[in-house]
């Protein structure tokens, strides 16, 4: 569903991106881990458009999207949370979801005050509320929520703009224990339903919820391989792993 063939992104004499080239298939959750300063947000912001690439390609369902602009990307499916529109921190949980929906709809902004009034706009809301787990909480004002909560919103905006595949960049940062392992729920929830690739730094999050892993060292691929395979990788417990970590 995704392919990158041979990135390549520098900023300066820094090789951020180093001739990568990942395959990620329909219904996968594919989990790119490394280092601090590996390279893993600068390869998501080339996936989503936001950032251009020296040199290759990104093809999305077998098209060259390489120099697609974000929001060309995101209406042909590939959804980064944030990406179509931020959160508005005084409105509900609710009203928030339905701009997404309205956004991704092609409607302007200037339409905001109606968002939360249009049924045709608030029940594919809620229904992304409820499948993120704040289907109770959808009155709430965005800023009134925990810090769970809000990433669990912005997942549900990303999802109501009817993505096939989902870039999420760090879910679980800055969450304690409960709030990571209802993260680990709702990511278990959506994947099989969208393709995923994630970031993220907890690895017992990742070797529990990946299909793939793919490990980044200075901007270049150095394995990818099952979860089983990439624990046992003695380059990649060199690199970055450990012994003792996993
Ligand atoms: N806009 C930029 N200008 C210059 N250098 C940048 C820029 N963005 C990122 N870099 C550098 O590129 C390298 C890769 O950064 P990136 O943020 O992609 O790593 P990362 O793997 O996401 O790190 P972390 O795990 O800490 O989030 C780093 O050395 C970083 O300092």
């Amino acid at each position: 569903m995704l392919e990158t063939r041979d990135l390549y992104k520098h900023f300066g004499g820094l090789v951020a991106t180093d001739h990568v080239s990942l395959s990620i298939r329909e219904g996968e959750l594919h989990a790119v881990i490394g280092p601090n300063g590996a390279g893993k947000t600068t390869l998501i912001a080339q996936l989503a458009g936001e950032l251009r690439p020296d040199g290759g390609a990104i093809l999305f369902d077998g098209k060259d999207v390489t120099r697609t602009p974000v929001q060309r990307r995101a209406a042909s499916g590939l959804a980064r949370s944030f990406q179509i529109t931020s959160v508005f921190p005084s409105f509900s949980a609710l009203a928030n979801v339905a701009l997404a929906v309205q956004a991704h709809a092609g409607h302007s902004f200037r339409f905001w005050r109606r968002a939360a009034h249009d049924a045709a706009l608030t029940g594919p809301a809620r229904d992304a509320l409820e499948l993120v787990g704040l289907g109770s909480r959808a009155e709430v004002p965005a800023e009134l929520l925990s810090h769970g909560e809000q990433r669990q919103l912005e997942i549900a905006m990303a999802l109501a703009t009817r993505p096939r595949m989902l870039l999420l960049d760090e879910p679980m940062a800055g969450m304690g224990p409960a709030e990571g392992a209802s993260m680990v729920d709702l990511l278990r929830k959506l994947k099989g339903r969208y393709t995923i690739l994630l970031i993220e730094h907890d690895m017992d999050a990742v070797f529990a919820l990946a299909d793939w892993i793919t490990v980044l060292v200075h901007g270049a691929v150095i394995a990818t391989g099952t979860p089983e395979e990439i624990r046992y990788d003695a380059e990649v417990r060199r690199a970055y792993l450990g012994e003792e970590t996993v």
